[in-house]
């Protein structure tokens, strides 16, 4: 008999996996992952195409049966029988409405189809995703954004505490993405719903998440809150001169390694060279070659999520 395991604030984790794998026929979609969310949690789910977030995501909705390991959702196991579940859930895959039916009129038919009685249901959605001004427009004439809203709306109408929204950002404007994040959060810190948001844009992705789970080719690689992630980003010394093949030998001679970047200047990650750049520029006058350019820079969130790609790359070679 298995135990459900409790968060450091005696709930229950409201998304639980234990060593799922998914293979289609001899190819491994998902290798052994484990994973717990808990309430009120906002994760992020990256990787690459083909890392294998859909296949997962659709293990949690029991759409996919794992090919090994167990699934729990609120205490309950995943599977396909367990109806009572999907009242609790609420996913958004892809924007797909009636696009000749108004807003109204879109989730009127969500309303019904979710089997949900109370009709208030679809002007608190209205509210929530600010689609009053569109609410009579037909579905076809929304931005790309308002689509998204819309979709999200269709989510939301049955008040669910869970909920999977896979790729929710394509496509909106960065005002947009502030305004989803703000009821995502608002959703997450006052009303206790988990979400769990799949992307393969992590720079937009660690704006509205609390943590990020990194997959690549069906494995966890990473798993931490966006502020440790923050603190792990690598920083370098960015050096350029007239003639590069004098700067390479200089540094050299000085016992100092590097990099050459993708744009043909010299990249410094070690600590001596990141915590006093002065003492390269010193040397290289001293040797007649006065840099042309030297900054410290901090790689951003897509730089670190690449680099931590091609370090598994390199393990797994
Ligand atoms: N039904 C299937 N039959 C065979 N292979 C599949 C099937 N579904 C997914 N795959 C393969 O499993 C791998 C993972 O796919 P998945 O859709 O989970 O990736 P993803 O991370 O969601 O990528 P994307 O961002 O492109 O949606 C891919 O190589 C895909 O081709």
């Amino acid at each position: 008999m298995r135990t459900i395991r409790r968060d450091t604030m005696g709930n229950t984790n409201v998304i639980q996996l234990e060593n799922v794998s998914k293979s289609f026929g001899d190819y491994q979609a998902v290798h052994n992952l484990s994973l717990e969310v808990n309430r009120g949690e906002v994760i992020g789910f990256l990787g690459l195409n083909g890392a294998g977030k859909t296949t997962t995501i659709k293990m949690l909705l029991s759409l996919l049966r794992p090919s090994s390991g167990s699934i729990y959702m609120l205490g309950s196991k995943v599977d396909a029988g367990n109806y009572k579940l999907w009242e609790k859930v609420g996913y958004l895959e892809e924007a797909i409405f009636y696009p000749e039916l108004t807003v109204t009129e879109n989730l009127d038919i969500a309303r019904r189809m979710h089997l949900i009685s109370d009709r208030n249901s679809i002007a608190r959605v209205i509210e929530q995703l600010d689609l009053g001004a569109h609410q009579d427009k037909k579905a076809r004439t929304l931005s790309l954004g308002n689509k998204q809203r819309l979709g999200l709306a269709k989510a939301m109408l049955h008040n669910p505490e869970v909920l999977i929204l896979d790729e929710p950002i394509n496509g909106l404007d960065p005002a947009s993405v502030v305004e989803i994040r703000e009821l995502l959060l608002d959703l997450s810190r006052n009303r206790g719903v988990t979400i769990l948001i799949s992307s393969h844009l992590l720079e937009e992705l660690s704006k509205l998440v609390d943590r990020i789970s990194i997959m690549h080719k069906g494995q966890l690689i990473q798993d931490m809150k966006v502020s440790q992630m923050e603190q792990a980003l690598q920083k370098s010394v960015i050096l350029d001169g007239r003639n590069r093949v004098a700067l390479m030998r200089i540094l050299k001679e000085h016992g100092y390694s590097y990099e050459e970047a993708a744009d043909g200047r010299l990249a410094l990650a070690e600590g001596r060279a990141i915590s006093q750049p002065e003492k390269i520029a010193e040397i290289l006058v001293r040797m007649g070659q006065p840099p042309t350019h030297l900054s410290v820079v901090t790689e951003d969130l897509e730089g670190y999520f690449l680099r931590m790609i091609r370090t598994e790359g390199r393990k797994q070679a």
